[in-house]
């Protein structure tokens, strides 16, 4: 199986590579690089696409897209990266996510925050198979639940606690996440979100993020992928 991993930095892309072992590089149109791990029988391609989910639905889109012209299509995308972890998430652990969520994409209303279904448009939540999801989480001694997609990084307990209410068993917080399954969602292909967590979500400070064991925690999570999708492939036959 092909598998299509998307992260937003380098970092991340390097630390999902590491679990994968000797990687070539291969040029996509848009100028995006992908790292080429020729895996059996899971095959991963990684690819930072930058920062926020309209980068991450660009570069995924492009990655699929070329996939599907030459005549190799992936079986599964994967969002990954490090991310912010509400209270029940502690620094360094991993989370898969059961739903993908666009938190901030609404309009503000005299009622407060109205998301885009309310309004008569599109959708604000992709769901992974719960299958999958579990064989996943079990396999890299991950939680499962709710991460929710932001364009800005939540910096305040005010804001960190209004996405927990509206988002009951929210677990953690990225940028990503609902760019990578809309672009994955449009060919058809299974999704997965995967995040470590480097920071708490809450009143921003830097220097307490954790990212190098958020980094290592990545490359351990995708060490058990492989035998984890292996384990779970009659799941990933998706019925469009
Ligand atoms: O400075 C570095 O060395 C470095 C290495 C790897 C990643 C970074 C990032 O800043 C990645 C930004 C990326 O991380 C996600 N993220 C992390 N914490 C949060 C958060 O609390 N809320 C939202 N997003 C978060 C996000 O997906 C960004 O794309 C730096």
């Amino acid at each position: 199986m092909r598998v299509l991993v998307v992260t937003a930095v380098a970092a991340e892309r390097d630390a999902v590579a590491a679990a994968a072992g000797p990687c070539d590089e291969a040029a996509l149109p848009g100028g995006y690089a992908l790292r080429r791990a020729a895996g059996s029988p899971v095959a991963l391609d990684v690819l930072a696409a930058g920062v926020g989910p309209a980068a991450a639905a660009a570069g995924t889109a492009t990655a699929l897209t070329a996939a599907t012209l030459a005549g190799a299509p992936y079986g599964l995308v994967v969002s990954a990266g490090i991310g912010g972890g509400f209270a029940p998430a502690p620094l360094g652990s991993v989370v898969v996510a059961d739903a993908i969520v666009a938190a901030d994409l609404g309009a503000e209303t005299p009622d407060g925050f109205a998301p885009v279904t309310e309004l008569g448009f599109g959708t604000v939540a992709h769901r992974p198979g719960p299958a999958l999801v579990r064989a996943v989480a079990a396999a890299a001694g991950a939680a499962s639940g709710t991460v929710v997609t932001v364009s800005t990084v939540t910096g305040s307990a005010a804001r960190a606690a209004e996405l927990a209410q509206r988002h009951p068993g929210v677990l953690a917080e990225a940028m990503e996440g609902f760019g990578v399954a809309e672009a994955a969602a449009a060919h058809e292909v299974p999704v997965l979100e995967i995040r470590t967590v480097s920071n708490a979500v809450g009143p921003r400070d830097r220097g307490a993020w954790r990212i190098g064991a958020a980094l290592t925690a990545l490359t351990g999570a995708f060490r058990t992928l492989p035998g984890a999708l292996t384990a779970a492939a009659p799941s990933l036959r998706r019925t469009p």
